[in-house]
């Protein structure tokens, strides 16, 4: 048995002829990591240079055997062209142990995803972030409203602690209607629950590292779970109580549990016809929605339906947008530069806006997407994209010396992002944070195959632009009353955390000087 699990797997992609480096039975590639040797950003990158010149290579995850994909045509053609053999993600625990999990959006698979992307998507377009941006600019104000009654000409901040508040006031409000104000309440039930749903330690990093070794029977006689009780039970009760009281007062708001309620009646335009799609974001022109829109989705969207997507947004979005702003002011304090060139581009927005910034304003501002792009090269939270082959599939020969593979159902494939990031190949001078990387003239050279912050083809994060215009706003409202600043205290440049799956530093310690 032993044999079986964990050594004869090790040698899968040897025996169809496939390059692969040394592979600890068991462990894999992923020992380093597992002894606190090196960060998941590190392994990521490591895995990625391990070979030159080639299009794709084997390696394991513990005793998994994974198709690293380094080429980004290839890329493309398996996110884009030919995604009806890897529409899934993997699935973590089996279908049946935590239905808020297997139930959402990310680990859907096949046609059940087909049907709930359908359904969510109106709910994320252009049009959709235009009625949400009055919610954000208006958390947003509260934030730094905040900061502004400290009175202090010097405030020192820890930008970690900081951006995470702001990010799931963000979503209690524009997901929920619920007005939670974190920096004022701290210790609130939402942010409590948020955090713990969003963290990938103790039990569910064990269900982590346990997944990769026992077999699904065995998962599901444990009952591993990766959301606890508490956490689910408080979402459903949230977006049942949500639903009743919107139904019973007749209550508008736009918001996602709205927009899910209003879909669910049918009520959404399915044929997505929108005006932003070509919005000019570099990070969000991946989103080549496919034809999933035209048709009302089939199956039955429960409550608990909308509960286990409230929850995924949660956990999409939570991190994310907070890893995101907080190495860009990590970014600014570091690069005075870019900084006032940014804030000259408020200042010019705002003119003529009598101080109120609107939806459209935001979407204009060039540099702001510069920078914010840029950042997400930098520092992509998600470091790795995976996808299930679901349907057999033959890379053909291409370069010299590779033969036709086959790669069978089931199989587990990998798109490094940051190691593509980081590749000179792609982006000269890697190392450097460049904005100008992505201004007119420059964005048209960069292949957009190897930038891939939010993922690709069907499959890309659906709260994209979400995320981006949440960033965005904090910051034009931070930046027209701030200078962000290094302190004593400021770690530059920043260590990257080793024993965390989630991109992150040490710390955000940064000054925020009243200009
Ligand atoms: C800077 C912020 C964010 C980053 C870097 C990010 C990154 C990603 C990536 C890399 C994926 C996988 C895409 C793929 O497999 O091709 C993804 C999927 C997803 N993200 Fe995000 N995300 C962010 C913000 C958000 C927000 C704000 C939400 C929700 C409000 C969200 C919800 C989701 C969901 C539901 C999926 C699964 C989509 C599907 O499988 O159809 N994300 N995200």
């Amino acid at each position: 048995l032993f044999y079986r699990s964990c050594v004869k797997p090790h040698s899968y992609w040897k025996n169809r002829g496939v390059l692969q480096g040394k592979s600890v039975w068991m462990f894999g590639e992923n020992w380093k990591l597992l002894l606190g040797q090196e960060s998941f950003a590190e392994s990521v990158q490591r895995i990625y240079n391990k070979f030159a010149n080639v299009r794709y290579f084997g390696t394991y995850q513990f005793n998994t055997p994974v198709l690293v994909i380094k080429d980004p045509e290839l890329i493309k053609q398996i996110t884009i062209k030919d995604f009806e053999h890897f529409v899934d993600h993997r699935m973590w625990v089996p279908e049946t142990t935590d239905e808020m999990w297997t139930h959402n959006l990310f680990s859907l698979k096949g046609e059940e995803w087909k049907e709930m992307r359908a359904f969510l998507s109106p709910a994320f377009t252009g049009r959709k972030m235009r009625s949400m941006f009055t919610l954000m600019n208006d958390a947003s104000k509260h934030f730094i409203q905040y900061l502004e009654g400290k009175n202090e000409t010097m405030l020192e901040l820890d930008f970690k602690d900081f951006f995470t508040r702001y990010s799931c006031d963000i979503i209690a409000t524009t997901g929920f209607g619920v007005e939670v104000d974190s920096l004022k309440y701290p210790n609130n039930e939402f942010f409590r629950m948020a955090t713990e749903a969003g963290k990938l330690t103790g039990i569910k990093m064990a269900v982590f590292f346990v997944s990769f070794f026992l077999p699904n029977f065995i998962l599901k006689m444990l009952n591993v779970k990766i959301f606890s009780t508490r956490v689910s039970q408080f979402v459903t009760k949230l977006v049942d109580e949500t639903i009743r009281t919107r139904e019973e007062k007749n209550i508008v708001r736009p918001d996602m549990i709205h927009l899910m309620m209003e879909a669910r009646k049918g009520k959404h335009e399915y044929d997505l016809v929108d005006e932003d799609d070509n919005d000019g974001a570099f990070a969000s022109l991946k989103n080549s929605s496919p034809n999933l829109n035209q048709k009302m989705p089939k199956m039955e969207i429960t409550n608990n339906m909308i509960a286990a997507q409230a929850l995924i947004f949660i956990v999409g979005g939570l991190e994310t947008v907070a890893v995101l702003a907080r190495f860009m002011a990590y970014e600014l304090a570091v690069h005075q530069d870019i900084q006032e060139k940014l804030r000259n581009e408020i200042n010019e927005t705002l003119e003529g806006l009598e101080n109120n910034v609107t939806y459209e304003a935001i979407h204009k501002m060039k540099y702001m997407d510069m920078v914010v792009t840029e950042t997400l090269r930098r520092w992509p939270s998600g470091l790795a994209l995976e996808r299930i082959c679901t349907k057999e599939y033959t890379i053909p020969p291409k370069k010299a010396g590779e033969k036709e593979l086959l790669i069978e159902e089931g199989t587990l494939l990998w798109i490094p992002v940051i190691g593509l990031h980081y590749d000179p190949e792609y982006f000269s001078n890697p190392e450097k944070m460049d904005p100008e990387r992505f201004n007119d003239e420059n964005k048209n050279k960069i292949n957009k195959d190897a930038y891939l912050p939010f993922g690709q083809g069907p499959r890309l994060c659906i709260g994209n632009r979400y995320a981006l215009l949440e960033t965005k706003v904090i910051f034009f409202h931070i930046l027209k009353t701030f200078k962000i600043v290094p302190v004593e205290k400021s770690s530059i440049p920043i260590k990257i955390v080793k024993n965390s799956f989630i991109l992150d530093g040490h710390n955000f310690k940064f000054g925020l000087k009243k200009l």
